[in-house]
């Protein structure tokens, strides 16, 4: 048949599904309906319906029975109106474009042909006997992802199907019309790729349901890894693959699993907006996503501040101190290692018979309780039993002092002088006890308010009490630093030392402090262990040291993990010595799949930026073609404006609408704003953008990490500018944010890297 003919053919089969899709829909809304006025006439009568008789005890049981079982009829009844509400919104979605794949699969041994048409979600005819499109996370539907026509086979519960391909097509439809269709042959050319990827970058991530390549699939669909690893070069698909393996596993466990059980630790909060569309495009609710310096912040004291990881990361670029430079560099080794955790445990292992510090409970300038009794009592507690504990009972005790205390201050003068300020309904409820009595006692008054205000005074006192605040943990933690020993101490143990006390001293945890501290605390006052993640999902894994990943296996003990990222990428200095993607790192059985396809960037840069690529990992470009990378020689630095300015002129008529100026520092950031924001409409992200809008954007690289623009402009690539080895990753992400353009300025003198490219 002619390829015309085909789309005629495929255009009527179309158009009969959005007319099922219609009736079906009718149907749904006038159950909607009727279930709608039955739940507001359900919580109008509410109580006509509910027998309510408190004489006697069995009545008052029955009440309860009545109560109970009308108030499960109404939830039943939101339930399903909620569950019409999300079908509904899937068949505007499949009525917009129904499909995007076709599949005619022979099955043996009964070899009938079947047409599979795969789209976001099931859908069945109005009778509800044939399926017109399949899910494409149904088991049949991993054929259209890992074949092409010819010999196949995909898995189900009972074993493996097997057969053949006869025909595979893709489709692109829009509005319910067929705007593209391509069938594809014995050798893969992916015309539906080839047009998602030329498109322009757009501000938030787009699903790649369509075009999910064969290896990709192998990501999404793993049920039993415990741990997965996802070693992925730039641009092959890493988050994308992360998000519909949400979404898979999502549907596949729907019995057990729901979006609550499920935690994405991102990047920056900028890629968390930049995310946010691609699950509900599927059909599902986003899940909880954080930064990992927000999930550590959850568990340190708000008073003590914390350095982010880009603030690391500026300092370590930026610090002209080499001394104080080299000695940071020895405390972020020693803390992001596992050594340092066993530092740690020896040091606890020790705290268990001495060491750990208390504070005073003070009230009115005067100590109520001293740190000497409060470490006297925890020191007398059985050895045996674990220090959180021993806090817990620590602070029964404390609490039980405190009453003693409240009793012995109450009849005190000051106590009666508060009770001035006491709120009004305070002074009319001791008006009430009053008169609650037949004669007149003014004692009785005095009573409550008296009362009233050691309540009050000691309800903050409590509460920190109940909060074990009363653990000094950050001196104890310091007090490491001053005189403990480390069974195998490094020349570097002084240095970092000294580091250590001058900061924490100041109150402020570095960021290769905060999850040793965070670590440290959990031990001493109990952490809490994140039970109800069921799958932790970790975006940019090679930005994690190894003492963050043992931390975080530690508290999600059910979780199964994803990670995903590139080694390529790893911009934190301690991350090539021992990270989560090196293939040795882990003693536990794990599977590691790895992606060498780049699919974001053209050819030409993917070609380019392949030369200076840190690993040796391999990295193939998808055939997609575009202008090859320019560099700009510079006379002098200050053509620098004039360039920027240029380039982003070509830019525009290229009709690129994402255009980012890609920083090494926040430092050289501010400055490249400074200089162009009255020229150009430009727009700095920094840590605190939540998220950004077309146009022109300047920033550092590290809060570009998992993101892309149409066009990339390095505004100095210059061997002054990038001098170090360890520069190498930093300048290779932010050249592979490109997709389509990228443009690099630089003096005369270009840094290494870039002279590999260009030889
Ligand atoms: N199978 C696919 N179909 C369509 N587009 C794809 C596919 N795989 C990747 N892409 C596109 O390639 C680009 C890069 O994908 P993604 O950001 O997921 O890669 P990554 O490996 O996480 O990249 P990086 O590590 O460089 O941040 C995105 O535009 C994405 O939509």
């Amino acid at each position: 048949m002619s390829h015309d003919k085909n789309i005629v053919e495929e255009q009527k089969r179309v158009d009969e599904v959005i007319q099922e899709i219609n009736i079906i829909e009718e149907k749904l809304y006038s159950k909607a309906g009727g279930l709608k006025e039955s739940i507001i006439d359900l919580r109008k009568n509410f109580w006509d319906d509910v027998t309510v008789n408190l004489d006697e005890p069995d009545d008052v049981i029955e009440t309860q029975a009545s109560l109970k079982q009308q108030a499960e009829l109404l939830a039943e009844r939101e339930r399903s109106h909620g569950k019409i509400g999300k079908q509904l919104k899937t068949l505007a979605r499949l009525k917009d474009s129904p499909y995007f794949g076709r599949i005619d699969f022979k099955e043996r041994p009964r070899n009938e042909e079947e047409q599979i048409y795969i789209g976001i979600a099931s859908l069945m005819d109005q009778h509800e006997e044939d399926f017109l499109i399949y899910d494409w996370r149904a088991p049949i539907s991993s054929l259209y992802y890992d074949f092409p026509p010819g010999e196949a086979s995909y898995q189900t519960i009972d074993g493996t199907i097997t057969g053949e391909i006869t025909l595979k097509r893709q489709f692109i439809i829009r509005q319910g019309n067929i705007k593209g269709m391509f069938d594809t042959g014995v050798t893969i050319v992916d015309n539906l790729l080839q047009d998602a990827l030329g498109n322009n970058a757009s501000t938030t991530m787009k699903s790649i349901v369509a075009t999910i390549q064969k290896e990709q699939n192998k990501i999404i669909r793993n049920e039993h890894s415990k741990l997965l690893v996802v070693q992925g070069v730039a641009g092959s698909g890493k988050t994308s693959a992360v998000l519909q393996r949400i979404a898979y596993l999502l549907y596949r466990f729907r019995e057990n699993l729901n979006s609550e059980n499920l935690l994405l630790f991102s990047p920056n909060p900028l890629f968390s907006s930049y995310i946010s569309n691609v699950l509900p495009e599927l059909g599902e609710a986003n899940i909880s996503q954080t930064t990992y310096l927000d999930f550590l912040k959850e568990g340190i004291e708000k008073d003590i501040a914390i350095e982010s990881p880009f603030e690391q990361m500026e300092f370590t670029l930026t610090c002209k101190d080499e001394q104080l430079l080299a000695s940071r560099q020895q405390n972020m080794n020693l803390k992001s290692s596992i050594d340092f955790k066993s530092i740690l445990d020896d040091y606890l292992s020790s705290l268990l018979i001495s060491g750990i510090q208390f504070r005073n409970i003070t009230f009115r300038n005067e100590i109520l309780i001293s740190k000497e009794s409060i470490s006297k009592y925890f020191y007398s507690l059985e050895n045996n039993i674990s220090i959180p504990n021993r806090i817990e009972l620590v602070s029964k005790w404390l609490l039980k002092e405190l009453r003693v205390i409240q009793d012995r201050e109450k009849p005190k003068e000051w106590v009666l002088e508060q009770a001035e300020l006491l709120e009004k309904e305070e002074y009319l409820q001791a008006y009430y006890e009053n008169q609650r009595v037949d004669e007149e006692d003014f004692s009785i008054e005095e009573d409550v308010l008296r009362t009233q205000v050691i309540k009050r005074y000691f309800a903050p006192i409590r509460k920190q009490i109940k909060q074990f605040a009363f653990v000094h943990t950050l001196a104890t933690y310091r007090q490491l630093f001053i005189d403990w020993e480390p069974s195998t101490v490094s020349d570097e143990w002084d240095t970092i030392c000294e580091l250590s006390i001058d900061y924490l001293t100041n109150k402020f945890l570095t960021w290769e402090d905060a999850t040793a501290y965070r670590y440290f605390r959990g031990k001493i006052i109990g952490d809490k262990e994140h039970r109800g993640v069921r799958h932790l999902f970790i975006d940019e894994a090679q930005d994690y040291s190894a003492f963050q990943f043992a931390y975080i296996q530690e508290v999600f003990p059910y979780a199964r993990m994803t990670l995903v990222g590139d080694i390529n990428q790893a911009i934190f200095s301690y991350a090539s010595t021992e990270n989560p993607l090196v293939p040795n790192f882990f003693d536990e059985s794990f599977e590691r799949i790895v992606l060498t396809k780049s699919y974001r960037s053209t050819k030409q840069i993917v070609e380019f930026t392949k030369k200076f690529a840190p690993g040796g990992e391999i990295i193939e470009p998808f055939e997609r073609d575009g202008d090859p990378p320019n560099v700009i020689f510079l006379e002098s630095i200050s053509k620098q404006t004039e360039e920027i300015i240029n380039s982003i002129a070509r830019f525009k008529d290229k009709q690129f609408e994402t255009i980012a100026i890609l920083c090494k520092t926040l430092k050289e950031s501010n400055d490249i704003f400074d200089m162009l924001k009255d020229k150009v409409a430009i727009k700095q992200i920094t840590e605190e953008t939540y998220a950004f809008d077309k146009g022109i954007v300047v920033l550092p690289v590290y809060l570009a990490k998992g993101i892309e623009f149409d066009a990339v402009i390095i505004p100095d690539g210059s061997l002054e500018h990038y001098n170090q080895e360890s520069d190498r990753t930093l300048f290779y992400t932010a050249c592979t944010r490109a997709m389509h353009s990228l443009t690099i300025l630089t003096t005369n003198n270009p840094c290494s890297f870039l002279q590999e490219a260009l030889n």
